[in-house]
């Protein structure tokens, strides 16, 4: 964008998605049209874009037009800030909310998927054109974007891509330096990251999908598309999970024939790890919805668990495990690079109901630890209170608990990420030069037998 020279170490990438093609201008404008529906959908409030892929306007496109509008929103959200500061500096007042829309959606194509300026443009103005409410603005669609194409961006600044409320957080809680390095990191697609079945080699996999293998065995690919498509996916060889996701399950470190809970499971990144170890794991989860995928994902992958659909608090079993996994539900702050929209549909009064529904979550996942045994709890939150206060407030609550400090490169986890009490709080800024990895905080606990 503007600021190129910031664009992070590992350089400007190639468009991932080709834009539909100009012989085909009618769809073309329908894929810039669900584009902007996407967006506005994501904007709305969490689960906006999920629900929004179903919507009529997307639903209805050819697979690659669905696939290019998607990635224009997905750019559009990583990039509002920036977007924003370049049209409001061209723009006298504030326009209609769909005349902003359009003009998003152009500049998103433009400034980061590299799509051809003319194609952008004529697309934004025959969208203006086709609606009446929008239709009195097609000449300042069509002079904003081209003064934009003749005169470059202008300078912009990857903050302003963060909502202020969780930049003052992220300043407060890591420093200006972390929050200038979040940024950034804010700003880039990430590589997709698979986590591969211990009896199968890291490194055959990442050839066959032109990957490397990271420590800690997960592989990292450029590949972008279908994973079903990918070589070793039918034959469940390995599943798509960010090598920070993958840290937990390391952590925990089940053995074969223990007993091992995963009280929140779904959709089962982390149950299929534990699974893949040989332990005997119960997967719980009170989403059936979501535990459908995790199904799925036990038989592509030839692995087994017990999969129990309740509340964690209320499953009405006596059993105790050897070790116990709570990936508690969470703001998901740290997952800003897979999915942009979470930092605008994260909203301050969320941190704390969260942290609510954790308190619980980790007394019901005390109660389920044999004595000697293990508990790992991890959030992909960047917030404090999801994550070490929970932990200060269970310990001081839960005295036969304590630390057991993690060494984070034998669980593939940058170092820097270790905390002076031995947990691990990752963020997405730490490994720049790899591409980083998603937002986590993870402890592990143990009950003094
Ligand atoms: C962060 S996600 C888990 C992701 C999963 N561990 C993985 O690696 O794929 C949190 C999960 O907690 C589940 N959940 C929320 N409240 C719960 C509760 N009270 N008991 C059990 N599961 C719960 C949600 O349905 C959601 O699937």
């Amino acid at each position: 964008m503007a600021d190129k020279a910031r664009t992070g170490a590992r350089g400007p990438r190639p468009p991932r998605v080709e834009a539909p093609r100009d012989e085909a201008a009618d769809i073309g404008v329908e894929a810039r049209l669900a584009a902007g529906v996407l967006l506005n959908a994501a904007l709305e409030g969490r689960g906006g874009l999920d629900s929004a892929l179903s919507f009529r306007e997307v639903a209805d496109l050819p697979g690659p037009d669905r696939a290019f509008a998607r990635a224009v929103a997905m750019a559009a959200l990583r990039r509002l800030g920036e977007i924003d500061q370049i049209l409001d500096r061209r723009l006298q007042k504030a326009p209609p909310l769909a005349v902003r829309t359009i003009l998003r959606v152009a500049l998103a194509q433009t400034l980061v998927l590299d799509t051809p300026a003319f194609a952008a443009v004529s697309t934004a103005v025959k969208l203006a054109e086709r609606d009446p409410k929008t239709r009195p603005y097609k000449n300042l669609v069509n002079a904003v974007l081209r003064g934009v194409d003749r005169d470059g961006p202008g300078l912009t600044t990857a903050e302003s891509n963060l909502p202020e409320w969780l930049a003052a957080r992220w300043r407060a809680t890591y420093g200006e330096p972390a929050l200038a390095a979040l940024a950034l990191a804010a700003r880039e697609e990430p590589d997709t990251d698979l986590s591969v079945k211990p009896d199968v080699d890291p490194a055959a996999v990442a050839a066959d999908v032109e990957g490397e293998a990271l420590e800690g065995g997960t592989v990292r690919t450029g590949r972008r598309g279908d994973v079903a498509s990918w070589p070793g996916f039918e034959d469940g060889s390995w599943w798509v999970q960010d090598a920070a996701a993958a840290v937990p399950a390391r952590l925990l470190a089940p053995k074969a024939g223990e007993a091992v809970i995963d009280l929140c499971a779904a959709p089962g990144g982390k149950t299929l790890q534990l699974c893949a170890s040989g332990a005997s794991v119960v997967a719980l989860d009170r989403s059936d919805t979501r535990l459908k995928r995790l199904r799925a994902n036990l038989e592509r992958t030839g692995l087994t668990a017990e999969v129990v659909v309740t509340p964690a608090e209320d499953w009405e079993d006596d059993r105790s495990f050897d070790a116990v996994l709570l990936d508690a539900p969470c703001t998901a702050t740290g997952t800003f690079r897979r999915n942009p929209e979470v930092l605008r549909a994260t909203k301050p009064a969320e941190v704390a109901k969260l942290a609510d529904v954790q308190h619980r979550l980790l007394d019901a996942a005390a109660e389920r630890v044999k004595p000697g045994g293990r508990l790992v709890y991890c959030v992909c939150s960047m917030e404090r209170e999801e994550g070490e206060t929970q932990i200060i407030a269970f310990l001081r609550r839960n005295p036969a608990f304590k630390t057991v400090p993690a060494d984070p490169v034998a669980v593939g986890s940058p170092a820097e990420a270790l905390t002076p009490e031995g947990w691990l709080r990752i963020l997405p800024s730490m490994w720049a030069e790899k591409g980083g990895l998603d937002g986590f905080f993870v402890a592990r606990l143990e009950r003094v037998a």
